[in-house]
């Protein structure tokens, strides 16, 4: 599951755990963009903060990882990379790419976009705000995407910053420690 997770929340968890056993998945790896080029209109947390994030987040679950593969590789963050990466070091595995269906209406604008679907199937999470949302159906490989209801969870990464600059409380929005996380590190306070 690629994502900017600034931070991660319990919309990826859930998204992330239903996708795991709908497909019954060996194993999900949360992949941290390093530079999420289409966010480079708006600041983004250290690489570093967002994966430890993910890491505490996901640490309890047995089937969750995490991947360093695109906050180590220099420069903006593709998927086309991330999975040739990914394929290298799962050379026998059948990858997933598990993104929220908001990311997926917005795939036709990604590097290399005809390679990126041989490389994966793609999986698009619904999530609220997203029921209405068009994809440009004739435009994509349809057999290379499942669309899978997700239940749901109205809470954005935005949101959550949101409300830690407002000094309103997060809890059990994110996992708890990642609350204490965000207060240790005193993120998305001056914003
Ligand atoms: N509540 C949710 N339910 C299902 N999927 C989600 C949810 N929140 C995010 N996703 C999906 O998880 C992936 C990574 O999300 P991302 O890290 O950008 O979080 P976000 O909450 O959308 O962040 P932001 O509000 O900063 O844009 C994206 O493909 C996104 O669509
Ligand atoms: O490959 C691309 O050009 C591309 C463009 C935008 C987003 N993505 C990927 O989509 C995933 C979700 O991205 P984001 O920014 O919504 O967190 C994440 O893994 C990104 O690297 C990929």
């Amino acid at each position: 599951m690629g994502g900017t997770f600034d931070p991660i929340h319990h919309g990826h968890l859930v998204a992330a755990s239903e996708v795991q056993s709908y497909f019954d998945l060996d194993e999900v790896i949360f992949v941290p963009t390093g530079q999420p080029w289409q966010k480079s209109d708006r600041l983004v947390s250290p690489p570093e903060d967002r994966y430890l994030m993910t890491v505490i987040a996901t640490a309890s679950n047995p089937r969750f990882s995490v991947s360093r593969v695109d906050i180590d590789r220099p420069g903006p963050t593709y998927t086309i990379d991330t999975l040739r990466d990914l394929s290298r070091l799962y050379p026998d595995a059948e990858l997933f790419f598990i993104t929220g269906a908001d990311a997926l209406a917005q795939i036709l604008t990604w590097r290399d976009v005809d390679e990126t679907f041989k490389l994966a199937q793609f999986v698009g999470c619904t999530r609220p705000g997203t029921e209405g949302l068009e994809l440009p159906l004739d435009q994509l490989p349809m057999d290379r995407i499942t669309l899978l209801e997700v239940p749901a969870l109205a809470i954005s990464s935005t949101e959550c910053r949101a409300r830690v600059a407002k000094g309103n409380p997060i809890w059990y929005l994110v996992p708890d420690g990642i609350v204490q996380y965000i207060a240790k590190r005193e993120l998305y306070t001056n914003r």
